[in-house]
């Protein structure tokens, strides 16, 4: 039997700070190499608190309390942090949300670009260069030459999410958490980065958890999708299947308040009242605490 590479079983979290209220509440999900996997949710829902964990970059207010995040195998939560940091940035990268913060605005794009391919792949000089060239290029952007030397400010935002899928996919990673991130972009451009990322991770042969609150986005992305409220999954499944006929009063009701992507002003509809009652009272009869 094949090793998954993504496993994560029975994944709590909660905040630091008496009383420690529950984020997460027991989160499973399973991802096979080369596969596209959406978390969708509410805001709140502990989407990104998910992402997070498996990248170990909770804030100082989160702490995991239980659960395994196995990584091709091997439990992150356990390993010792010299063989957690060499996997990070390696064998998995991180999209972010917002392109502008996550790029040094002191450096020029090709260098920071290089980074990962000088750190983890050894290169240098003539070879950085064209492989940065060759990635730029692979992300559509124009006249690469030009850009490298460019600031990020230089660019539109569009731009600079190319150039972090760049950096993100550089060094051939298994995993990729992508975080929301075409959120801050405008619809149009949003279509654009959207596709590279379904090309790019079906070309590299990544394995993708792809944070979003937008149903749409995960219909046209993943390959498996998992619904969060309130920390715990609701359903999950073949993202098609799920789509077509979902199971649960809360994902047809998601489904339903989605945004529509024929008139994209419209946002996002709120859930009705009855189905959130509903979701969480079957939270207290399953036993947890009735914290909210
Ligand atoms: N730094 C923090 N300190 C305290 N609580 C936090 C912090 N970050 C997130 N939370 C809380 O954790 C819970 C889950 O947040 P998370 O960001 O994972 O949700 P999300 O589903 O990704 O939502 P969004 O789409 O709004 O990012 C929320 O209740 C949020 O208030």
């Amino acid at each position: 039997m094949s090793v998954p590479l993504l496993e994560i079983r029975g994944l709590e979290a909660a905040l630091v700070r008496p009383p420690h209220a529950p984020l997460l509440r027991g989160v499973d999900l399973t991802l096979d190499p080369g596969q596209v996997h959406g978390l969708v949710g509410e805001s709140g829902a502990g989407k990104s608190t998910v992402g997070k964990a498996i990248l170990g970059i909770l804030p100082k207010a989160i702490a995991v309390t239980g659960g395994t995040i196995r990584f091709a195998g091997e439990d992150l939560l356990k390993m010792r942090p010299s063989r957690f940091f060499s996997l990070l940035g390696r064998d998995i990268a991180l999209i972010p949300q917002d392109p502008m913060s996550a790029l040094n605005p002191a450096r020029r794009v090709g260098a920071q670009i290089a980074d990962g391919l000088r750190l983890r792949r050894g290169m240098r000089g003539a070879k950085l260069r064209e492989k940065v060239l060759s990635l730029l290029t692979e992300v559509q952007i124009a006249d690469p030459e030009a850009v490298i030397a460019r600031y990020p400010h230089e660019l539109s935002g569009g731009m600079r999410q190319r150039v972090l899928i760049a950096a993100a996919f550089a060094v051939d990673p298994k995993l990729v958490i992508a975080d929301e991130p075409t959120t801050a972009l405008d619809v149009t451009v949003q279509k654009e980065v959207l596709r590279l990322i379904r090309r790019m991770q079906a070309r590299h042969g990544t394995g993708v958890v792809f944070v979003t609150h937008d149903l749409g986005v995960v219909a046209q992305l993943c390959d498996q999708v998992t619904v969060l409220f309130e920390g715990r999954v609701v359903e999950q499944g073949a993202t098609a299947a799920v789509l077509a006929q979902p199971a649960h009063a809360y994902t047809r009701a998601l489904i339903e308040a989605s945004p529509r992507h024929d008139r994209p002003d419209s946002g996002m509809r709120p859930i009705p009242e009855h189905i959130i009652t509903a979701l969480k009272a079957e939270r207290v009869h399953g036993g947890e605490a009735a914290d909210g």
